[in-house]
């Protein structure tokens, strides 16, 4: 039987193409960063084009580094970032690419609110609409580009279209479409009620067949064999779901630990053998063929410090260390004080309110660089923080957590995010969690094991381990309170900042 797995991630940014051995040994990586389009504010779009030349390459850099025949992959899995809007047209074609982080349809998520839309889908989906949330964009384009939306074909997420390109087949799957909002959760499918709730019941021919995350969605083809270097006919499963992908492959496989993952999302989540907690969080997805997440998350994580990195720290020669790591040591240098500058970390909105936008505060003439990098990380803890707490109240149960995602390569972040959520914090051995997960769903599927936690035991290794200092852990929740007090203050701010955009031409009613 052969002896690898190939899994994909495709992110906001950057997509990974990792080839495991059943037992999670890293054979070969391969990762490309991606362009997004901001052609008016608040607007966050990519060319499915460069996409899928991203993944062709990423998969034939990956097989000519592992020096294996590529008959030897039993399976391919791929996992993505969800929501947004990723669409084909009806011949087949790629139309559309919105991402996760576009906040276009904050204005109709108020009008929403105010109409009670939400009060109708919670019940049903687990999920109140939000701004780049799957169906809130649908329902955005068929208002405001109505030539566009008739040209739709298919809805579906970002790791679909690569599973599209892979096999020629229009399929979805139960995670990313459940982590949207898009499904009946305790029946797993689709449902015309929820569709109508959303204004989108004549859209229920645009989502493609469902299928669990371990079924097989169809093999590569010889096409795409020729151009990648694959072998023709090799099964490709649904996938997930990134941040379901993320904590199955970080080792979270069962109840009372919470995933914490620091990608561009900042994402907080635990399993859950019901459709939804007793109280409300921000979404609910499916985990294996039988359980769900609980997930509170926002775009309010490493992003901040990726777009700190891009835009300050760009020019260190090549060869020195890398600007995460220069950032990582100023920040370290750094002795925390109670006067130290709070950053809120919301480049593109918060949860709550797509208007919020990031800020210092309380920056004094005696602080330094270090100071304000030192803050960018504690703010995006603050921000996790407040997710936690959520789900808490919500009725989750946990005692510790395990992080992954960018963020835990950091030498400082983890332990700041121990002594912020007070929680004690372990960390996967593999770097490429999303891709590891995505592998364990095509081992599944290609029945080396039984289900994901049997697959997850085979191949996860853990790390590290951070426990909460508890000097610290006061220190940060004092900071936290003035953090959430400052927050709650300039909300009406950010509102009129907002009112004062121009939307773009012929983009509003
Ligand atoms: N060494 C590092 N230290 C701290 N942060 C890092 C490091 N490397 C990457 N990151 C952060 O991780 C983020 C990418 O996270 P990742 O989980 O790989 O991506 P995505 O969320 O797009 O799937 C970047 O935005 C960057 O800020
Ligand atoms: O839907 C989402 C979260 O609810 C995001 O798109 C998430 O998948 C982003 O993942 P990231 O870009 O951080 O890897």
């Amino acid at each position: 039987m052969p002896n690898f797995l190939l899994g994909l991630d495709a992110g906001n940014t950057v997509i990974k193409a990792v080839i495991f051995d059943r037992d999670g040994n890293e054979i070969a990586a391969a990762s490309k960063e991606a362009h997004s389009h901001t052609p008016f504010p608040c607007y966050v779009e990519r060319e499915l084009d460069e996409l899928w030349t991203n993944a062709r390459q990423v998969i034939r850099a990956c097989i000519e580094q592992a020096r294996i025949q590529p008959g030897e992959i039993a399976a391919i899995g791929c996992a993505g970032h969800g929501n947004g809007l990723y669409a084909l047209d009806r011949e087949g074609n790629p139309l559309l690419g919105i991402q996760s982080l576009d906040t276009r349809a904050a204005g109709l998520v108020e009008e929403w609110t105010s109409e009670g839309v939400g009060e109708r889908t919670f019940p049903i989906a687990g999920q109140r609409p939000w701004p780049s949330q799957t169906p809130t964009l649908l329902a955005w384009v068929k208002r405001h580009r109505k030539e566009l939306f008739d040209r739709i074909g298919t809805v579906f997420f970002s790791k679909d279209f690569v599973v599209n390109r892979l096999t020629g087949r229009r399929v979805s799957e139960v995670s990313d479409m459940s982590g949207a909002g898009l499904l009946n959760l305790a029946a797993r499918r689709y449902d015309k009620g929820l569709m109508e709730a959303y204004g989108l019941g004549d859209c229920m021919g645009l989502l493609p067949t469902l299928i669990e995350s371990a079924d097989i969605a169809g093999t590569v083809t010889e096409e795409v064999a020729r151009e990648t270097g694959l072998a023709a006919g090799t099964p490709v499963v649904g996938g997930l779901f990134d941040v379901v992908a993320s904590a199955l492959g970080s080792g979270v496989s069962r109840t009372g630990s919470v995933s914490i993952i620091a990608g561009t999302w900042s994402i907080n989540q635990v399993i859950i053998d019901t459709p939804q907690l007793t109280g409300p969080v921000f979404m609910s997805s499916t985990f294996d063929r039988d359980r769900y997440m609980a997930i509170e998350s926002s775009a309010t994580s490493a992003v901040n410090l990726e777009w700190l990195v891009r835009e300050f720290f760009s020019d260190i020669p090549a060869g020195r260390r890398s600007p995460f790591d220069l950032c990582g040591e100023l920040a370290a240098a750094i002795e925390p004080a109670s006067d130290d500058p709070l950053y809120h970390p919301f480049l593109y909105g918060a949860q709550q309110n797509g208007n919020a936008r990031a800020g210092f505060y309380g920056v004094a003439g005696w602080h330094t660089k270090g100071h304000l990098v030192r803050s960018v990380l504690e703010g995006v803890a603050f921000g996790h923080r407040q997710h936690v707490e959520k789900m808490r109240e919500a009725g989750a149960v946990f005692t510790e957590a395990v992080l992954s995602g960018g963020g835990s390569r950091s030498m400082l972040w983890p332990q700041i995010f121990a002594d912020v959520l007070g929680l004690p914090m372990s960390i996967a051995r593999s770097r490429e969690t999303g891709a590891l997960g995505a592998a364990i769903a095509a081992g599944t599927g290609a029945a080396i094991f039984t289900d994901f936690a049997h697959g997850a035991a085979s191949m996860v290794r853990m790390e590290r381990n951070y426990l909460p200092d508890l000097l610290m852990r006061d220190h940060y929740a004092r900071r936290y309170d003035l953090y959430r007090d400052i927050a709650e203050a300039l909300a009406p701010i950010w509102r009129r900042l907002s009112s004062t955009l121009q939307p773009a031409a012929g983009a509003d009613a």
